[in-house]
């Protein structure tokens, strides 16, 4: 619901009249343009809770001071669509804009902030970080540690000053790194603390937040108790004392949540507290002055406990660390003031190096990855001018440098570098005034002779006396080479050892010398860092490599003014070579008061950033320049006497050509001898409208080109395929059929085959098989048959018992011996051979004979005729066969006529006819008395010899048992 408020609310403010309640969006309207008219419009707009106003491309913020328009993730998102359009001016708008033309110009883009302290800077970056990262959806977990990496850092470097509660005491640049589709990818933080807490001043968050915030063991663990007011670092002015528990302690939490998501361990998280805790227990160290043995100043530690602590907690020797607190190489002790000294120095380089390294370790956190190549766009927050009317010191000065480049740097771009580029480009144009405090940067960032280039140079061998000479000198020297007045006032006062004063672009500001010199002596002795060096505590190695014996000459600790000087060089470069969008910040009234407009305050806040020349200049100048090849480049597919290509060879003609086509004034476009001049930021934006849709509008063009060549083209490609698969088709779609019917056939041959199959085929003496159906398969048909016939053969011969196998090998022998030799084979197949046909075994009569010739064995008995030779008749007769002998018995008394042993048979002969001939052929003795005894008609006996005696066939009483007896044999 609130959502569609916010949306609805600036929908309605793009439809408002311009001279509405609420003020004019953009300075640059108003009617008539003077200071007056310029502040009573910021104060109808903070009136009217809108707290942002433009000036042509640039933005003031007026800080409320309350939770208005905080952040609105919804709201960013209006902002950052590239059809934003022309929306009430806003923070978001500066970041819609720098990511815009990042991602459209591919140039790297920068936010300068600029304001007094507590005019809302660093709210603004988080506003900024926040809406860059909260509509970025490419890596959530990158956007989490960006976020969370400003909490920290704010923790780390921000106090409550006499101005407001969070001032920055560092210098904070935020440089997101972004991809070619605008995704951010990773970031690089720098932060450059050149300053230390003076005692109007709380001390830092984080010691807050860790002594408030912290759960008691964690407490105990580092020697620390729940009360600030046992720090001496702690103790701070009546004015700012104030402590809200409640809100360190859920700081506290965000504190350490973003170490988690930063990917810190629970060790590193550790070291940093004990760091933390051990510089608190270093300021409770209570120094007293003794006498020494020779009679000089030395001191001593009355409270060792704290010394020992400390010890514990950095992991070194409590005894050494007395030692290098108390004295020094060359005397036997050091006096107290000196010992106090380096115990500060002690504490302020312990966390000026911890909070390196934490940014050191941040930025590996949020670090990008190699393979993109990138683009940055980057966001300075440093301190504010401190404006208090009491005399400053060196920490002061920093602030005050530091604010005097970024103004220069602001009022170089936007007032002078613009008003001389009009002059080179011969535009016609009437010059603007402002101050200009280039000389008094020049005075202190000069490299050579530059105040803190004199600082640099004496650090090691200089009291105030030398330092303030220095400045001297340098106060004659600027006021001879220069007859600008400004110049000769840039030190504008001097008086003796105490103080100098410094014109800076928000006035003349009294520094003390003292502090200077002391601020900038910051080299820890050798032995000292090697004691911290030699410290067991993880982190410091890291912080003290001067402490290692193998580094020690090689390494250098850059003092604060070199710091500041390096860091003035590095944003300067960093400056020319980017996009910048400025950002004025300005604090309505001097107490942080929610809905107080002190006029007087703000007149004089508009003077020091030079905003109304800034707004008359933009007013009657130029908000947008690009070379004539730039413009022509960027623009030319709006006309298309340009597009595809130029019609006139020269860029100027062509230019113009193009801008008579457009749908702006042609007033808008002033040309200059390079450059071409846009006036109002309506015009540019109008501009790059009409660019983004004749973008689309072409690449809706190439879009519809590349589809019809692809369609083109695959319909070619699908033309050229059917011709080729036209021939090949036809050949596979016949192989295909082909082999369907042949499958088919083959099936319905098969089943058909496997139909008729009944069981009489199942006998093995059967010759029936099935007619051939389909002469295709006769080969197979052939095969079959044999297959089959074989299977029901096995299949006939497995359901034998002995007696049937025996018997079956009785007919296959019978079948070898007499198959196609004996005309009557094939009539016997199917009778079995039984051997005894007459039933002798079983006769009385025969067992008796038997007995006597042992011939028990009978292989074969049965009547056969006997043709006898004589008379050729058939003699029906007995012939047995046992296994020893051959008989021939008389059928009737089973009287043995002879009997032939079997070693006398020598041959048996059977005729192939179909006639029942068989002719034994035995030796001849056995001959001669079977002719004789028939003819007698009596008994036969072997002849002694043992001759043949017959030769004379034996008909037996059919074909079969001749083979009968062949087989048995
Ligand atoms: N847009 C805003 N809405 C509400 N409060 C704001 C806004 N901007 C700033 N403030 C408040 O004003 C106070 C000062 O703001 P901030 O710390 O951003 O100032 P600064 O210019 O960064 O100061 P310094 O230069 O000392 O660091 C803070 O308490 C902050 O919460």
């Amino acid at each position: 619901m609130d959502l569609h408020i916010t949306v609805y609310k600036y929908k309605t403010h793009f439809l408002m009249d311009l001279n509405d309640e609420d003020g004019i969006w953009d300075s640059v309207l108003l009617e008539p343009l003077t200071e007056e008219t310029f502040i009573s419009n910021l104060s109808c707009r903070y009136d009217s809770n809108t707290n942002y106003t433009y000036m042509g491309n640039m933005l003031i913020a007026v800080n409320p001071y309350k939770e208005a328009h905080q952040v609105s993730t919804p709201l960013c998102r209006i902002y950052m669509s590239p059809r934003s359009g022309h929306l009430p001016p806003h923070l978001y708008a500066i970041a819609s804009w720098a990511f815009r033309w990042l991602v459209d110009a591919a140039q790297d883009q920068y936010v300068v902030l600029q304001g007094i302290s507590g005019s809302g800077k660093s709210h603004s970056i988080s506003m900024l970080l926040h809406c860059l990262c909260g509509t970025n959806n490419h890596n959530n977990l990158l956007n989490q540690r960006l976020l969370n990496a400003n909490i920290i850092l704010n923790s780390f470097g921000n106090a409550k000053t006499h101005i407001h509660s969070n001032a920055s005491r560092f210098i904070k640049h935020v440089d997101l790194e972004l991809n070619f589709k605008g995704d951010i990818v990773g970031a690089t933080i720098t932060g450059c603390k050149v300053t230390s807490q003076s005692a109007l001043n709380r001390n830092f968050h984080i010691f807050y937040q860790l002594i408030y915030g912290a759960d008691i063991h964690l407490l105990k663990s580092l020697k620390l108790t729940r009360n600030s007011e046992n720090y001496v670092y702690l103790k701070c002015s009546n004015r700012i004392r104030q402590i809200d528990v409640v809100n360190f302690q859920s700081e506290y939490q965000s504190i350490k949540y973003g170490f988690e998501i930063l990917g810190l361990s629970e060790s590193e998280i550790t070291s940093i507290f004990k760091i933390i805790s051990s510089i608190l227990k270093l300021g409770n160290l209570n120094l007293v002055p003794t006498n020494n043995i020779d009679g000089t100043e030395g001191c001593i530690i009355t409270n060792d406990y704290e010394l020992y602590e400390l010890g514990e907690l950095l992991g070194t020797d409590g005894e050494a660390l007395k030692k290098v607190l108390t004295s020094s190489v060359l005397s036997s002790g050091i006096s107290a003031k000196e010992a106090r000294y380096i115990k500060d120095l002690l504490a302020q380089s312990l966390y000026t190096r911890l909070f390196s390294w934490l940014i050191t370790r941040l930025n590996q956190s949020v670090k990008a990855e190699a393979k993109y190549k990138r683009r940055n766009l980057g966001f300075l927050d440093a301190f504010g001018f401190d404006y208090s009317d009491s005399q400053m010191d060196w920490d002061n000065f920093v602030l005050n440098s530091c604010n005097d480049k970024i103004h220069n740097l602001v009022i170089t771009a936007t007032l002078k570098d613009e008003q001389q580029e009009y002059a080179i480009e011969r535009v016609q144009w009437c010059l603007i005034p402002f101050y200009d405090n280039t000389s008094v940067c020049e005075l202190i960032f000069k490299t050579y002779g530059g105040l803190l280039s004199i600082m640099d140079d004496l650090i090691l061998d200089s009291n105030s006396i030398t330092v303030f000479k220095r400045i001297c000198a340098l106060q004659r020297q600027y006021s001879s080479s220069s007859s600008e007045d400004q110049i000769s006032s840039a030190v504008e006062q001097i008086s003796l050892n105490e103080s100098f004063m410094l014109n800076h672009f928000i006035g003349p500001v009294k520094y003390n010398i003292n502090t200077f010199v002391d601020k900038n002596k910051n080299s820890l002795s050798p032995l000292l860092c090697s004691t911290m060096y030699n410290g067991t505590h993880p982190l410091l190695k890291s912080l003290f490599p001067e402490g290692n014996p193998e580094r020690m000459s090689s390494f250098t600790v850059s003092n604060p003014a070199s710091q500041l000087r390096v860091w003035a060089e590095a944003f300067s470069a960093t400056l020319s070579g980017r996009r910048c969008h400025y950002v004025t910040c300005i604090s309505p009234n001097r107490h942080c008061q929610v809905n107080s407009f002190d006029s007087s305050f703000v007149q004089q806040q508009v003077r020091w950033f030079s905003l109304v020349e800034i707004v008359r200049l933009r007013r009657s100048g130029f908000c947008y320049r690009l070379t004539f090849e730039e413009f022509l480049a960027r623009y030319k597919m709006l006309s298309p006497a340009t597009w595809p290509r130029p019609r006139y060879g020269n860029t100027a003609r062509s230019i113009r050509a193009l801008v008579v086509c457009l749908p702006i004034p042609s007033g808008e476009f002033v040309y200059g001898v390079s450059k071409v001049f846009v006036r109002s930021p309506r015009s540019v934006w109008e501009l790059e409208q009409l660019r983004a849709e004749r973008l689309n509008q072409l690449a809706g063009l190439v879009q519809e080109a590349w589809h019809r060549h692809k369609r083109e083209n695959s319909a070619k490609r699908a033309f050229n395929k059917r011709q080729h698969f036209r021939i090949t088709d036809t050949l596979s779609a016949a192989k295909c059929i082909t082999r369907t019917v042949l499958t088919w056939q083959k099936r319905q041959y098969l089943m058909k085959l496997s139909r008729s199959l009944s069981e009489a085929t199942e006998s093995p003496i059967c010759r029936a098989w099935v007619p051939l159906s389909n002469a295709r398969f006769a080969h197979t048909h052939y095969l079959l048959e044999t297959l089959h016939h074989k299977w029901r053969c096995h299949k006939y011969r497995d359901k034998f018992d002995q007696t049937s196998i025996n018997r079956m090998r009785e007919k296959v022998t019978a079948s070898i011996i007499f198959k196609n030799r004996k005309a009557s084979y094939s009539q016997s197949v199917a009778h079995p051979f039984i051997g005894d046909y007459v039933r002798l075994r079983q006769h009385i009569q025969w067992k008796k004979t038997a007995l006597q010739c042992d011939d028990h064995h009978v292989v074969f008995a049965d009547i056969v005729n006997k043709i006898t030779r004589s008379s050729g008749k058939f003699v029906p007769t007995l012939l047995v066969i046992s296994t020893k002998s051959m008989l021939i018995l008389d059928h009737r008394t089973l009287q043995v006529k002879y009997r032939v042993p079997a070693e006398d048979i020598y041959r048996l002969s059977l005729s192939p006819f179909l006639d029942n001939v068989a002719v034994f052929h035995i030796k001849s003795a056995y001959v001669r008395c079977a002719e004789e005894e028939d003819d007698l008609g009596g008994e036969w006996s072997p002849s002694p010899s043992g001759c043949l005696f017959h030769q004379g066939p034996v008909v037996g009483p059919s074909d079969s048992l001749m083979q009968v007896l062949v087989t048995k044999l």
